[in-house]
């Protein structure tokens, strides 16, 4: 792996130190004259500082009263043909015609994107764009190296690249092979991570790999153990020839952990060597990266911490999988590549992602009062929402402005794919609560060159698709309900690195208007550290237990009985849970009672463990 010495600074996270309430409302704005979306009212931007109570839009946001539609096809088609943005080296098109917004927001927007323009050129000139953990943010980088801030990351992006070319061409000619497998050469992947460290690469083999890959993937993204041995049970005797690629940028997430713990142990009872099928991502001397070197396994990548974990697609973390999976990844880092620099333009009007978040801010008030729907009319773009959402909810959602202020930012996105979801939730976003705005995203070839036929006289299966798009688009919006359109005529490498580059842009645009750090996610560490104190109350109920169980006769407890002995009276709700869990596994037996009637209940272990009493 190469050296990453010296590349990591941490520092103290600043909190938030204040919380401000500011009532800085004025009127809302007018609505432009040559269109006209007729939202009930909307917020007015605030002047242009960077401490706005974005919170407080809500106490004015537009009601939901049903709007009044545009009934006339030639404004509506000029307003097409005047916001119509394309990239015509991706094949890439933004239709934001159906989203209503007025001139006068547009001119208000381009005075607040100044400033976002601003720190977004900050951000890629190296500086610590990510102020709570004094890191820079770098994904930018990942497809052009020139940018970066110092030479010897352009040397670790550039031979990270190369050894990931490498090391898949040497996995998929066989040259590197499995030492047990009878094929002589790996044929699956078992990719383990979580979050950031799967979504990627789940979307990217969704979109890209090829039919019959010459490594067909598999995901292990959580700690159920049913769904662990589902994997593991479906690779069967292919587990001989699987590379299990362990994705991990801190290198010890739990998750993560437990899945290699699991996948490890299947390869024990199978009797095969682990180490030499294994591969770590992750930053140099985390824990996992220890593990993989002090093990010997059979590869290690490195991760970097100036990139966060939701972008992190075009690091080893998605390139990887996806070279393994015969997927073009250096046309997709020039997909990306040139969306980035499409979405580096400060007019307003000629930039993508600045387009799109501008968009967002007016739909959802810049407080997330809208949900955003994605609907991929291509079953191939399923998991983009669910990418998606880690992207904008993990950045966007927080707490605090960058100037402390509590403003409980966000902004909600769902949806799975068109034209599926017409048959279950379009009713209600037509008709029922007005809480969302929908993306499509349309892709315009069917089907490769040459396999088309047509169904009925002149229409094809793919007419179909692209007409529930249209009607769909066209039925919400005739009732008030405003939609984007991003188009690309393939997907391909280089369109789906462009659409990831598109928002990831749009998401650090929307997060300066907003005023928020979009690269930290202190809230995640709540749940964390909650899960650890369950599995520590559990640890002593377990003592608690035992010690009673190796009693002669055995004392079973009751659930105050526990608690108290466990100091824990407080606890007891959650020690109820833990014995019903484990008693769900057998792992104590219920001597009196039932668990559905907590107060009855009477529990002691099935054996004692008289180490564990004086441990
Ligand atoms: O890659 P890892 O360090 O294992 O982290 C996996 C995930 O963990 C946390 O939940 C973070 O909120 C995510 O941003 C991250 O992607």
């Amino acid at each position: 792996m190469a050296s990453l010495s010296g590349l990591f600074s941490s520092s103290p996270s600043l909190k938030p130190t204040k919380t401000l309430s500011v009532k800085a409302f004025s009127a809302p704005p007018t609505r432009g004259d040559s269109f006209s979306f007729p939202h009930t009212s909307k917020p007015t931007l605030l002047p242009l500082t960077l401490s706005t109570p974005h919170s407080l839009a809500r106490d004015i946001s537009h009601t939901d009263a049903k709007k009044e539609l545009i009934k006339d096809p030639d404004a509506l088609w000029k307003r097409y043909l005047d916001w119509l943005y394309q990239q015509k080296d991706l094949g890439l098109y933004l239709d934001v015609s159906r989203v209503g917004f007025t001139d006068e927001f547009v001119v208000e927007m381009e005075e607040r994107f100044k400033s976002a323009f601003k720190a977004m050129d900050e951000l890629e000139k190296g500086s610590i764009a990510n102020p709570d953990e004094g890191r820079m943010v770098g994904h930018y980088w990942l497809r052009n190296s020139s940018l970066v801030p110092k030479p010897t990351l352009k040397t670790l992006i550039e031979n990270t690249l190369d050894s990931i070319c490498s090391f898949s061409d040497d996995i998929i000619s066989g040259k590197i092979k499995p030492p047990s497998s009878p094929t002589g050469r790996f044929t699956q992947i078992l990719s383990v991570g979580i979050g950031g460290s799967a979504l990627g690469p789940q979307f990217v083999a969704e979109a890209l790999a090829p039919d019959n890959p010459p490594l067909k993937i598999r995901f292990i993204d959580n700690t159920d153990p049913a769904g662990i041995d589902h994997q593991i049970a479906q690779l069967g005797e292919e587990l001989a020839s699987t590379l299990v690629i362990v994705i991990s940028k801190s290198g010890g997430t739990p998750e993560t952990r437990n899945g290699l713990l699991e996948v490890q142990k299947a390869f024990r009872d199978a009797g095969l060597n682990f180490a030499k099928q294994g591969v770590a991502i992750t930053q140099e001397n985390s824990l996992l990266d220890n593990t993989a070197r002090i093990e010997g396994w059979l590869a290690r990548f490195p991760m970097y911490d100036w990139v966060g974990g939701r972008t992190s697609v075009m690091s080893a973390v998605g390139l990887l999988p996806a070279a393994l999976q015969g997927i073009d990844i250096r046309e997709m880092l020039a997909g990306a590549a040139i969306m980035d620099e499409a979405t580096r333009t400060t007019s307003l009007k000629n930039n993508p992602a600045a387009l799109l978040a501008m968009c967002w801010y007016w739909a959802s008030d810049g407080v997330g009062s809208k949900d955003m729907v994605i609907l991929p009319y291509k079953d191939s773009l399923l998991l983009f929402s669910r990418y998606l959402q880690q992207l904008v909810m993990e950045s966007l959602g927080k707490e605090f402005d960058l100037d402390g202020n509590t403003v409980n930012q966000g902004l909600t996105v769902y949806g799975n794919k068109g034209s599926t979801d017409q048959h279950a939730y379009i009713q209600q976003l037509r008709e029922g609560v007005h809480n969302f705005f929908a993306t499509f995203i349309e892709v315009l070839r069917d089907r490769p060159p040459g396999h088309d036929w047509e169904l009925e006289p002149g229409v094809t299966c793919g007419d179909y698709l692209f007409g529930m798009l249209q009607g769909t688009r066209s039925a919400l919006y005739a009732n008030g309900r405003e939609s984007i359109s991003v188009t690309i005529e393939e997907v391909t490498p280089r369109s789906v690195g462009a659409i990831i580059a598109l928002y990831e842009r749009a998401v650090g645009l929307y997060a300066s208007l907003v005023n928020i750090n979009a690269y930290h996610q202190p809230g995640v560490e709540a749940g964390k550290k909650a899960a650890a104190e369950v599995l520590a109350l559990q640890k002593r109920v377990l003592s608690v237990l035992n010690e009673a169980s190796c009693k002669d006769p055995v004392e079973p407890l009751t659930l105050d009985e526990i608690a108290d002995r466990c100091h824990a009276p407080e606890e007891i709700e959650m020690i109820y849970k833990i014995i019903a869990h484990m008693s769900a596994n057998d792992r104590v037996l219920i001597a009196e009672g039932s668990c559905g009637s907590p107060r009855s209940v009477k529990v002691y272990l099935g054996e004692c463990n008289v180490d564990d009493m004086y441990a």
